[in-house]
């Protein structure tokens, strides 16, 4: 594994308005100073989050709420502090959360709206060490910034191995034989139980689990059929698996195993309406949520004899009431939710989840995000210098609004060579909303809430491509960023349609601007800038320069956009610190200066 660095952390970077009035004429320039005067983190990555640091180390805080394998703890390890507190209560939990960048969970722990609330907006990710997020309330972990990852594949073949241990067994009486036994008895007609070879099992929720599944069932010679709504055809004739209707599925079944999520679509999706369509005799497996079964319903079908014989890993509520009319029913064999447990699986979630959370507190984008775009590592790493420019362009917009808040219409251009299917922008419109709102107000913005923070404050961003010829090989040439109905301060930001408009591109891998309003300028998009619009006459370059030189601050580019020769320019000057008030006065005193701004990045 490549070693790993201590996070970002929010350090003060434009601070101005904690210091002495500025005179007028300062002022004058810099209207809205104290807007900006919030900490910013220094360096950004493309990162969906940035831990906090702890009081006594620069670690992230990592509490683990449940039992996870030693591999993923070690992995945690070397880059957080790591609190292994098992069985909190819901208060425990919540006073704990206040002090931890990241939580770590299994299906037993309820991470609820309380629990983000509770952290203050500390909390950053929450990893799910398993599939189901059922347990995890989504939208309040969204609404907080807060990215949620689980690990989708290290358990699906022990789960689907368990599904296969429920149907044997429970065809076959397994768990009730050997409880009579060990009561002292020998009752081998009571047990006879049924065959599994050409029987039909349907398969519901054709994910990962279930074709795992499914292919098993068919080395034990089961003429295997599923329902999924969104399981591509071709996978499950590769299986050799029919896809067929909910309805055909449930009443042609002499066996059928869940395998779907929970969701408000799939909640008690087996009722007494759905159990009454079934073939008289049919067995059930479920190994997926408790909850996509009407339980009461499961057992009233039990008793009227329409269900022979189910086996069950997870119940509504874990555990489920000890004199539960389900478990403790003669035709129903139970675990207590052992589906992802084996040492194997275990061993991989962990390792699996330790590293989502790792990555993710270090910035990373996830690829086993739940509530942020899903966004291939090939597709990451091609758009990373354009997921900067975006935030970047984002961010000096903003700034150049005169008040900066009433932003509400944002439109962005990308042109591209490529195909609009072949350019996924979710990612860079994310980063522009995070430009754009971070530096007006104290919400913190991730790709995660982006969206959301967005339609929370009114703004709307609509998108165009801009499709050009020649080669799709980068997969973008610029970017425009134009806010509409707001007034500049600083005038030669305005296009001619009225809008605030800056424009860039990515150069060797760097953003850079390369439009402000109809000026044409190339700076790197570093630092800070100093925008200034001047009468294009000899010796302006030196004239600045030499007034930031006097300071030590130093000019990492300058270029002149013009309209005509001897009339009006912009130019733009890439710093890499941040100058004194009193230069900034000065660079303002220059009498061919007409207007300046001094933007941070
Ligand atoms: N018992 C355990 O310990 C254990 C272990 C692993 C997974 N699980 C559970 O098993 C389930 C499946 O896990 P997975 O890894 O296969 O997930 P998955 O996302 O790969 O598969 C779920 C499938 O269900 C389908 N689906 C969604 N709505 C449906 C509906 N209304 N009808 C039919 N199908 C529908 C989806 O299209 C998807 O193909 C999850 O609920 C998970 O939490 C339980
Ligand atoms: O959804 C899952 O991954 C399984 O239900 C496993 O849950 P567990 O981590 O609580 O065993």
């Amino acid at each position: 594994m490549a070693s790993l660095k201590t996070p970002t952390l929010k350090t003060p970077s434009f601070a101005l308005s904690s210091k002495p009035r500025l005179p007028s004429a300062f002022s004058a320039a810099f209207p809205n100073t104290a807007r900006f005067s919030r900490s910013y983190p220094q360096r950004r990555r493309f990162l969906i989050v940035t831990a906090s640091s702890s009081s006594f180390s620069n670690k992230p805080t990592v509490l683990v709420a449940e039992k996870l394998g030693e591999a993923g703890l070690t992995l945690l390890q070397e880059f957080a502090n790591v609190d292994c507190s098992y069985n909190l209560s819901p208060e425990e939990l919540c006073t704990k959360i206040s002090l931890c960048d990241a939580l770590i969970v299994r299906s037993g722990t309820k991470v609820n709206r309380e629990v983000f609330e509770s952290s203050g907006g500390r909390l950053k990710v929450v990893g799910r060490a398993g599939v189901g997020i059922d347990n995890v309330d989504l939208s309040a972990a969204t609404e907080h910034g807060c990215l949620v990852v689980n690990a989708p594949t290290a358990n699906t073949v022990a789960a689907a191995e368990h599904g296969i241990a429920l149907l044997a067994a429970m065809a076959r009486n397994v768990a009730q034989a050997d409880a009579s036994v060990k009561a002292g008895k020998w009752q081998r007609n009571k047990y006879v139980g049924v065959s599994l070879v050409g029987k039909t099992l349907a398969v519901l929720g054709f994910g990962k689990v279930g074709s795992e599944v499914a292919r098993r069932a068919k080395g034990l010679g089961m003429h295997v059929i599923a329902h999924d709504p969104y399981a591509p055809a071709d996978r499950a004739r590769a299986i050799g698996v029919e896809l067929v209707s909910f309805d055909e599925a449930i009443a042609t079944a002499d066996f059928i195993s869940l395998h779907m999520p929970l969701t408000p679509a799939t909640n008690k999706m087996l009722n007494d309406e759905t159990f009454a369509k079934m073939k008289k005799g049919v067995r059930i497996v479920n190994v997926a949520r408790g909850g996509v079964i009407d339980e009461e319903a499961l057992v009233r079908a039990l008793d009227a004899g329409i269900v022979a014989q189910a086996a069950l890993d997870v119940f509504s509520e874990e555990p489920p009431k000890q004199d539960s009319k389900l478990v403790q029913h003669e035709r129903v064999t139970v675990t207590p939710h052992l589906g992802a447990s084996t040492m194997e699986a275990q061993e991989g979630v962990a390792i699996e989840i330790a590293e989502a959370v790792v990555g993710a507190l270090k910035g990373e984008l996830a690829a086993t995000a739940v509530n942020a775009p899903m966004v291939p590592a090939e597709v990451l790493t091609e758009l990373k210098p354009y997921v900067e420019l975006a935030e970047k362009l984002g961010r000096l917009a903003v700034q150049l609004v005169a008040g900066g808040s009433g932003v509400k219409t944002v439109k962005v251009s990308y042109a591209s060579s490529r195909a609009p299917d072949d350019l996924d922008t979710r990612l860079l419109r994310a980063m522009i909303t995070k430009g754009i709102i971070e530096p007006i107000s104290s919400v913190f913005v991730n790709l995660v809430n982006a969206d959301y923070t967005a339609k929370q404050r009114g703004l709307r961003i609509t998108e165009e491509r801009i499709l050009l010829d020649g080669s799709p090989e980068s997969p973008l040439e610029s970017i425009q960023v134009q806010i509409a109905n707001v007034e500049s301060k600083f005038a030669s930001a305005m296009s001619e349609s009225g809008e605030i408009k800056v424009e860039g591109r990515v150069k060797d891998g760097i953003p850079h601007l390369t439009k402000v309003g109809s000026f044409e300028v190339d700076v790197s998009l570093e630092g800070s800038i100093i925008l200034c619009r001047q009468v294009d006459q000899p010796g302006m370059i030196g004239t600045v320069g030499s007034i930031l030189g006097e300071e030590n601050v130093n000019v990492s580019f300058m270029s002149v956009g013009r309209v005509a020769p001897r009339k009006h320019a912009v130019m733009a000057i890439g710093v890499d610190d941040q100058p004194s008030k009193e230069t900034l006065k000065r660079i303002g005193e220059v009498p061919a200066i007409e207007e300046f701004v001094f933007l941070k990045l």
